[in-house]
């Protein structure tokens, strides 16, 4: 058998995403010792049962000592509390990474704890679904599906060529860039759709001229695509929104720009402007498919191909 990656992994936060990583590490053989921690003793129970450690605690601060890696896996605006927790029991030489969608804020919220003695590398598996908790996850989540990592300038080449290693075995190509672009990358790929699916979802339930029970009835694929979107978790929705508000806000502005120009051309009945939108809009999508990137999860996807 091959030498584990890390002899100790410490996962904080057990959620979709915590989760997903543990059963990874599991399968794949990547931690002497999986550590466990989350906030909640309902949580930690059931991370338990399904097996995902070795061992649990609902202390981060016990949790880390002695850890090699440490996974922060917890709603963005938690991200500070967690590191002002752990920083001063952080073994010297420890990567410590997050999984969170924004890195501005997260950076922000952690390094100013986190000692030189330790490597900080920020992360971003883009991968994940509406379902939250840690009976969500399930192995295979991240393959076939991009890891951003954003390591401050002047982080030490080993540790960051370790972590890539940890995602690539977990199935992932991973990507390197600065913070400021990643968050505006993901305000218009990830952050705008959910807050457009939000928006649509919730304005379809203040009509009052459609009932909700029309809603559920007569549903197209369009409206029951957005509610799966819109039924993402409340709380780390909240925390994405307030943590990169000002890329958010940059894209919405263009956004509504644009949606005014196609109410416009609707008005004037400009088919010509509609059908060129249309058009280009369709290309995109159709790169998307060559690009392998169609599937919100890969695994059930391919898993099924496989068998065929
Ligand atoms: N859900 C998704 O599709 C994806 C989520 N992410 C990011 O991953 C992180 C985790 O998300 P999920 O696993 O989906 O969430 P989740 O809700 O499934 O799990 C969150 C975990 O954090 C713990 N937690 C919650 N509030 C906390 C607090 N105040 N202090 C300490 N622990 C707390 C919970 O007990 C739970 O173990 C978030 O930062 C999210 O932005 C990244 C990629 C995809
Ligand atoms: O479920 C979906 O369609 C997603 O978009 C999942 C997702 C949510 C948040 C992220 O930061 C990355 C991926």
């Amino acid at each position: 058998m091959m030498a584990p990656q890390f002899e100790t992994i410490a996962l904080i936060g057990i959620g979709l995403i915590g989760s997903s990583i543990a059963r990874d590490i599991r399968e794949k053989q990547l931690a002497g010792t999986i550590v466990v921690s989350t906030r909640t003793e309902a949580t930690l129970k059931r991370a338990e049962q399904l097996g995902l450690g070795d061992r649990y605690t609902l202390s981060a601060a016990e949790a880390v000592k002695n850890a090699d890696l440490v996974v922060v896996s917890v709603p963005v605006g938690a991200s500070g509390a967690i590191a002002a927790e752990i920083a001063a029991h952080l073994k010297p030489g420890a990567i410590v990474t997050d999984v969170g969608s924004t890195k501005g804020s997260v950076i922000a919220q952690m390094a100013p704890h986190l000692a030189k003695t330790v490597h900080f590398i920020p992360g971003h598996p883009i991968a994940g679904t509406e379902h939250s908790g840690p009976d969500a996850g399930f192995a295979g989540l991240f393959r076939g599906r991009w890891c951003i990592l954003t390591p401050p300038p002047g982080t030490d080449e080993e540790a960051v060529a370790r972590l890539r290693l940890f995602w690539e075995t977990l199935g992932s190509m991973v990507d390197e860039m600065d913070p400021e672009h990643h968050d505006k990358v993901l305000a218009i790929v990830s952050h705008l759709p959910h807050i457009i699916a939000y928006n649509i979802v919730g304005t379809a339930d203040d009509l009052e001229t459609v009932t909700e029970s029309e809603v559920i009835k007569y549903s197209a694929s369009g409206f029951r695509d957005f509610t799966r979107l819109a039924a993402s978790d409340p709380t780390m929705w909240r925390d994405v929104c307030l943590h990169n508000k000002d890329a958010i806000l940059e894209m919405l502005a263009r956004f509504s720009e644009d949606l005014a120009s196609l109410q416009r051309a609707i008005r004037w009945g400009d088919g010509d402007k509609l059908f060129d939108l249309f058009t280009r809009t369709r290309a995109i999508r159709r790169s998307i498919i060559q690009a392998g990137q169609d599937t919100a999860m890969p695994d059930f996807g391919r898993h099924a191909m496989d068998q065929k």
